[in-house]
């Protein structure tokens, strides 16, 4: 199935063992796909390639069993060998969000194929001339922030200098209207944000801390994407 023909990055869970507060990787899916989260990323700078390839086949079985597969995309950070050796396993993985420093876009487009899912982070310095003058014909989407500094990715947004830029939402605004592929914003992002954020246009939120690190994945899920819907009001 052509998963970026369905690809909907509105709620998006970015998700590791290292976030999860000790609980199963494969809890905080469920929870998150049962409180209407759309998209979900493997990412974890600690696991090992197997340990990656287990997570990719225990994520995409609970997306199976909440009847998601064909719904929901399944993409890995960063490990196009991951990737690969998943799908080579017989293993529902959807594609791939890589950075700057990560294997270029046209790889991971040439190795995954046309009906693969390919996400790109956009460039922190020069924001928004680099995605309105970016060749987007391999990428699905672009990955932008932070909205606000966050210790789940404390190199994000950071200058060689040690500061930190996160993003306005004027800015947000202008990258929405200028960006030819959808935008997906994250860092530090929090349901207080966002009825903001939404009104920017862009076309969705990532989180890892506010659904995996939350006392109660569920209800924070259901929370967001209630908000994002325009249905709830923050407190
Ligand atoms: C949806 C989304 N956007 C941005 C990122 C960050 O990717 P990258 O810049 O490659 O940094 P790491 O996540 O690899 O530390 C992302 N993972 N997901
Ligand atoms: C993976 C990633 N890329 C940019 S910020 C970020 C981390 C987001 O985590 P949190 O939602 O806990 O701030
Ligand atoms: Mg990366």
């Amino acid at each position: 199935m052509n998963m970026r023909s369905v690809l909907d990055i509105s709620a998006y869970l970015v998700v590791g063992p290292e976030n999860t507060k000790g609980r199963s990787v494969r809890d905080i899916v469920k929870a998150a796909l049962d409180g209407g989260f759309t998209c979900v990323q493997l990412r974890s700078k600690v696991a090992s390639a197997r340990g990656m390839i287990s997570l990719c086949k225990e994520t995409a079985q609970v997306i199976a069993e909440s009847g998601k597969s064909d719904s929901v995309v399944l993409l890995v950070d960063d490990r196009l060998d991951v990737v690969l050796a998943a799908r080579e396993a017989g293993i529902k993985v959807d594609g791939i969000h890589v950075g700057q420093s990560d294997i270029p876009v046209e790889v991971c487009r040439k190795y995954l194929g046309k009906d693969s899912v390919v996400g790109l982070s956009a460039r922190t310095e020069e924001l928004l001339d680099y995605v309105a003058h970016y060749d987007t014909r391999y990428i699905d989407y672009f990955g932008a922030g932070p909205l606000h500094e966050t210790p789940s990715k404390k190199d994000c947004g950071r200058l060689p200098d040690g500061t930190v830029v996160t993003r306005s939402l004027e800015e947000l605004k202008t990258l929405h209207e200028i960006s030819p592929v959808p935008v997906v914003v994250g860092g530090g992002v929090k349901a207080r944000d966002l009825k903001a954020l939404k009104a920017t246009g862009v076309d969705g939120f990532f989180v890892i801390s506010a659904v995996a690190g939350a006392t109660d994945p569920l209800a924070a899920a259901r929370e967001m994407t209630g908000l994002w819907k325009g249905r709830k009001s923050a407190d």
